[in-house]
């Protein structure tokens, strides 16, 4: 029956969709045919007020009501008409202006009145951005004006599945991307045509125009049908002629509507600079986001690098300065990333750490201030800044921090580009210092002290790879102070090749801009490693970044999900390796098991700590493969090692030497000095006895889990042989996890995933060259006094 009744209903529901589609198209058609009356009507110099003044369709009408828009900005009235009547447009206005709607509506408008739209019309718009993050946005935008359309829209900026993104691209009728994504597309997705494709939009043009994405744009547009019509968007626009031709413009409409205005940047924005040294500027920062009124603004601070960003994050993160802290750079993965825009877009009062990666074109509502610490690359990229903050009829601030070498050559690059700023001043008792706390917890947390290595690294190679010299000169930096200012307890060295500056600086220029294309599109990013040939070199500091960094991540940066720490910076240069001997000491610690360098020396205190602090960081430099080899040895490591000083820190977090001379009144008092002596001696000698007897249980228990486990595994394997057979996959895994609930030490388990196999006996140094067998194989040399026995007798 059920049956009977859909059989029935099914034609009859069938016919009305049908009837309903076949008005509606009626109806489009008419208004279609209406509309282009209007358009061709159209006069693109008459200044129009409203949405309602221009020649829009229902839908779009509609979409535009229920998002608010109503009054459109000075770009969206003379833009929109002329990019409705076919035009290519250049298109300038300062950040903030709304040139978003100004070549959307055109988009939605021109495929609407040329049918270009449902499921087979094919792509008819492709709208580039320079980030996911701004590609979200725009498709976010798109959503809310195009609801009432039939048309299909969607993303392509990586971070998804390949498929996934290819099986949505055949239905789309605007597709909204970031460039290396979509350029993959076009090469690999055998069923993704563009030959509907009417309008091309680049946002930020002049930054996807520019080194970092030329490639890739030159190749995308090798693939797209020559007649088109093309928008290009942005607050720093140019009319460079090299650029036209790249793009095939046609008569291109040069509309820039604030180029007569005084200032390049939004009225409402109140900008000032500060003069404060580099060593000075972490201070600085926290002075001011932990100042009262701060605390209640919605902060965005931009750093230079990737490292900065984690650094500045982690450490503001654990002094807490009572405002919550997010931070945002190219190396998280995409949901991470888009999280944490999102949050921040909802945050009342928030501090974001960040890249360049939202310098441009994101729109964060309501924030307050736009905090520089690091300065920008060029006058543009500090336009695009400043302007995340004044929007639409907003107002903001924006300070920035200027080292005293950088004020000057800053000053003339913002003021050719009409940038007006005013100094001010810190008030100094406002001023606080963390360096101290800074050192402090890098002492305590070696995960820290290890980012603010890389941050110190980093900074100071991007300082010296900055193309404008007059700006940044690298000689002019107190690079010791900055290094303390970070909690380092001396600046890691750098070597630069003089041969590969040239190299450098366009690898520099380059990764500026891959940074932000590879913010776009790691998955690309990740092709390219792939294909690259990998050193010896390449291989061991992976290893070792992820030793160290594995367990910084679990614990400090918690379920964050970076993506895996990537050589961004350091291979701008092919310089010496060089890392200060204590990270290696503990990366090899790892490695190593069982055995420690820097014995708990606690001077009789069972709560002071002891640290290793290799005074000034003489670095080991990596520079042939002898010394490769010889990082994996650690006690000739520790040869060539300044062993630098032990401190140990009492219950204040005092430093102390290990050994302080006590005052002499104070000593003599405590009685006569022979028998104080005497009593040091025992006490030290029984403290070495216990310590021995301890270390020799230990050994012998460790051993024995060893011993058992082997005896276990040949059990195993005899068993197996017996059987004649065993299931590779399956068996395996129940090996490992039988080994695992038998209570088997967690140590063995390390090793090399419980595949242990009988090991040679380690030859020691003092050992004789003989064939293993041929030695006391029983006897292993456990104590201190074993080993000098030992050697004593060779000596004899
Ligand atoms: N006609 C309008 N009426 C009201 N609000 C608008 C209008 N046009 C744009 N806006 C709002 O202004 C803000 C800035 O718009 P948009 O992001 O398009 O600026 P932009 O010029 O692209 O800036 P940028 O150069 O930084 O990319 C957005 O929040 C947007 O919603």
């Amino acid at each position: 029956m059920a049956a009977e009744i859909t059989g029935r209903t099914r034609p009859t529901k069938l016919k009305k969709q049908q009837q309903r589609t076949n008005n509606k198209r009626k109806r489009d058609d008419v208004d279609i045919e209406t509309l282009e009356a209007q358009v061709e009507e159209l006069d693109p110099k008459a200044t129009q007020t409203n949405f309602s003044d221009l020649p829009l369709s229902g839908p779009t009408m509609e979409g535009l009501k229920s998002a608010s828009f109503t009054t459109l900005t000075d770009i969206q009235s003379k833009a929109i008409s002329l990019a409705l009547k076919g035009n290519d447009i250049l298109g300038a206005a300062k950040t903030g202006s709304g040139k978003t709607l100004a070549f959307l509506v055109p988009v939605i408008e021109n495929l609407y009145r040329s049918q270009c739209v449902g499921a087979d019309a094919g792509l008819g718009a492709m709208v580039i951005a320079p980030t996911r993050e701004l590609a979200f946005q725009i498709f976010d935008v798109l959503c809310k004006i195009g609801r009432y359309h039939n048309i299909a829209a969607g993303v392509v900026a990586g971070g998804k599945s390949f498929k996934e993104e290819a099986d949505a691209l055949a239905r789309m009728n605007i597709v909204v991307c970031t460039p290396g994504r979509i350029l993959q597309h076009l090469s690999q997705t055998a069923a993704f045509s563009v030959d509907n494709l009417r309008m091309l939009v680049l946002d930020e043009a002049d930054r996807i125009l520019d080194m970092g994405f030329s490639k890739d744009v030159d190749a995308i547009i090798e693939y797209l049908p020559p007649d088109r019509q093309t928008l290009l968007f942005s607050a720093t626009q140019t009319k460079k002629v090299g650029d036209l031709a790249r793009l095939s413009l046609k008569d291109p409409e040069y509309v820039s509507v604030h180029e007569k205005a005084t200032a390049s940047t939004p009225q409402n924005l109140k900008q000032n600079y500060i003069v404060v040294p580099l060593s000075q500027k972490l201070d600085t920062l926290w002075s001011f986001i932990t100042e009262k009124s701060s605390k209640h603004s919605k902060i965005l601070v931009f750093l230079s690098s990737t490292k900065q960003v984690r650094f500045v994050y982690e450490a503001f993160r654990h002094m807490q300065p009572g405002i919550p802290l997010l931070h945002l750079h190219g190396r998280q993965k995409q949901s991470v990333r888009l999280d944490t825009v999102d949050r921040f877009r909802r945050a009342k009062f928030s501090c974001l750490f960040a890249t360049d990666v939202v310098a441009r074109g994101v729109d964060f509502p309501a924030v307050d201030w736009v905090v520089q610490v690091d300065g920008p690359e060029d006058a543009d990229t500090y336009i695009h800044r400043v302007g995340r903050t004044a929007r639409y009829e907003r107002e903001g601030r924006a300070v920035m921090f200027l080292d005293p070498s950088e004020e000057e050559g800053m000053l003339k690059r913002l003021e050719a580009k009409r940038v007006p700023i005013e100094r001010i001043n810190v008030r100094a008792k406002k001023q606080t210092s963390i360096k101290n706390q800074l050192q402090g917890m890098c002492f305590q947390d070696p995960q820290l002290k290890y980012l603010g290595q890389k941050a110190f690294i980093t900074y100071t190679k991007g300082l010296h790879v900055q193309k404008d010299r007059e700006v940044y000169d690298l000689q002019k930096y107190d690079l010791e102070g900055y290094a303390a200012s970070l909690g380092l307890s001396g600046a890691p060295r750098i070597q630069f090749h003089k041969a590969d500056a040239e190299e450098a600086k366009r690898r520099k220029n380059a990764s500026r801009s891959e940074a932000l294309a590879d913010d776009s599109d790691d998955e690309d990013g990740a092709v390219k490693e792939k294909n690259a040939v990998r050193t010896k070199y390449d291989r061991m500091f992976e290893r070792r970044n992820q030793d160290v960094l594995a367990e910084h991540y679990a614990k400090i940066v918690g379920n964050e999900d970076d993506v895996e720490d990537g050589a961004e910076d350091e291979d701008l240069f092919d310089v010496k390796r060089r890392i200060p001997i204590d990270e290696d000491v503990q990366s090899l610690d790892e490695d190593d098991e069982g055995e420690e360098i820097e014995g708990p020396a606690t001077n009789g205190d069972p709560t002071a700590r002891t640290i290793n602090i290799s005074g000034a960081s003489q670095p080991l430099v990596l520079d042939s493969k002898r010394r490769e080899k010889l990082l994996k040895s650690k006690k000739k490591l520790l040869k060539l090692k300044d062993k630098g000083s032990k401190i140990v820190f009492d219950d204040d977090g005092t430093a102390h030497q290990i050994y302080e001379l006590e005052d002499e009144e104070a000593f003599r008092a405590r009685g006569a000095i022979d028998e104080q002596r005497r009593q040091f001696v025992d006490a030290e000698a029984e403290r070495v006895r216990e310590a021995d007897q301890l270390d020799k249980v230990a050994a012998k228990e460790k051993k024995k889990a060893k011993r058992e486990k082997r005896k276990q595994r040949e059990r195993e394997a005899e068993g197996a042989d017996e059987e004649g057979r065993v299931a590779v996959g399956g068996d395996k895994d129940a090996m490992a996890n039988f080994i695992a609930d038998a209570g088997v030490g967690s140590e063995d388990e390390d090793d090399e995933g419980g595949e242990e196999q009988p090991r040679k006996k380690a030859r020691k140094w003092f050992q004789r060259d003989l064939p293993v067998e041929e030695e006391e194989v029983g006897r292993e040399i456990e104590t201190f006094d074993e080993l000098e026995a030992e050697a004593a007798k060779l000596l004899r």
